[in-house]
């Protein structure tokens, strides 16, 4: 270690700050460093200062990672830590996604106000996400539902559910985990028919390409099967759709050796949806993904996308 410390960038949010913190316990750990040897500095964002729109309608993932992968290329910080839901499928020229932390749990939990389950919930009640995904899945399950825009960090949505604005809201079980606050989920809801955003769970190490030193730093902090989850799942959205503006759901969820990989497309009302699942071992999996999204395109026809534009 030389003088200066490591310099690890996130966002200012709760969870951004836990996962960077956890980063670095990891890195303390793995190098016996201490605490004084890492430099944790908080980059605000585009998506934390837009709390009033739907992300798909101002500019999707990056609004997240814009400021911080500027601030890894220009040198202010030596790695950047991410949600992997989070960032957009292409990585900027001059920077590399070097490590994913084991995956937290990859499930949705609904929370409501007055009730535990999504069926409890009276007839038109008001529910909040901003994620289309959610919307889409839980307009299948409950077409009756007001479905309206929720924005803001973990703690805002939570604090805007017990005002009232909304009956239910859902959030990922990972970022509550991480929190300490999964008392608060009402209904763990099943990946086979709520399954989880491509890269749920997973924290990513985003660095400088170049940069050996660091690459050597992240390197024993590295999951392979996260890894190589992630990197199928990655490959499903990126030929579906780069952004987030598209109802996608994609799990390579560890089965030995293998992926049991499910992956599905929904047109945002929910009406209409194409799943796959393949069984394939993790080391062809992106191949597989990739094949999979092209299959799931093709089985659901170009009029199945005009729902998605805009
Ligand atoms: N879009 C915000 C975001 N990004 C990552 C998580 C949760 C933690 C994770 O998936 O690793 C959340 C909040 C949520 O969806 O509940």
């Amino acid at each position: 270690m030389t003088s200066r410390p490591f310099r690890i960038g996130t966002r200012g949010s709760r969870l951004a700050l836990a996962q960077a913190h956890e980063v670095r316990t990891r890195l303390m750990a793995a190098h016996g460093l201490p605490e004084e040897a890492f430099e944790v500095m908080v980059i605000s964002t585009a998506g934390d200062r837009i709390q009033d729109r739907a992300l798909s309608e101002v500019g999707g993932k990056g609004l997240f990672t814009k400021e911080i992968e500027e601030a890894l290329l220009g040198n202010q910080i030596d790695v950047a830590v991410h949600s992997s839901k989070d960032m957009a499928t292409a990585v900027p020229a001059g920077l590399s996604l070097s490590a994913f932390l084991p995956r937290e749990d990859v499930r949705d939990v609904f929370i409501g106000r007055r009730v535990r389950a999504i069926n409890e919930l009276p007839h038109g009640a008001r529910v909040g996400s901003a994620s289309l995904r959610r919307q889409a899945l839980l307009r299948r399950l409950r077409p009756d539902l007001d479905l309206v825009i929720f924005r803001g960090n973990v703690q805002t949505r939570l604090q805007k559910l017990e005002r009232g604005e909304v009956e239910g809201t859902l959030l990922a079980l990972a970022g509550l985990n991480r929190l300490d606050a999964a008392g608060v989920a009402g209904e763990i809801l099943d990946v086979a028919a709520f399954p989880p955003a491509p890269g749920q769970g997973a924290i990513c190490v985003e660095q400088r390409a170049a940069d050996e030193r660091t690459a050597e730093m992240m390197a024993p902090l590295d999951h392979p099967e996260t890894h190589r989850a992630l990197l199928a799942e990655r490959a499903f959205l990126a030929v579906l759709d780069g952004s987030c503006r598209t109802p996608i759901a994609a799990y390579a969820e560890p089965r030995g050796d293998a992926f049991r990989f499910h992956g599905m497309i929904l047109t945002p009302d929910g009406a209409r949806m194409h799943e796959t699942e393949i069984h394939v071992p993790q080391t062809d999996a992106v191949g597989a993904a990739r094949d999979a999204a092209h299959a799931l395109v093709a089985e659901a026809g170009p009029d199945f996308f005009v729902g998605w534009a805009g």
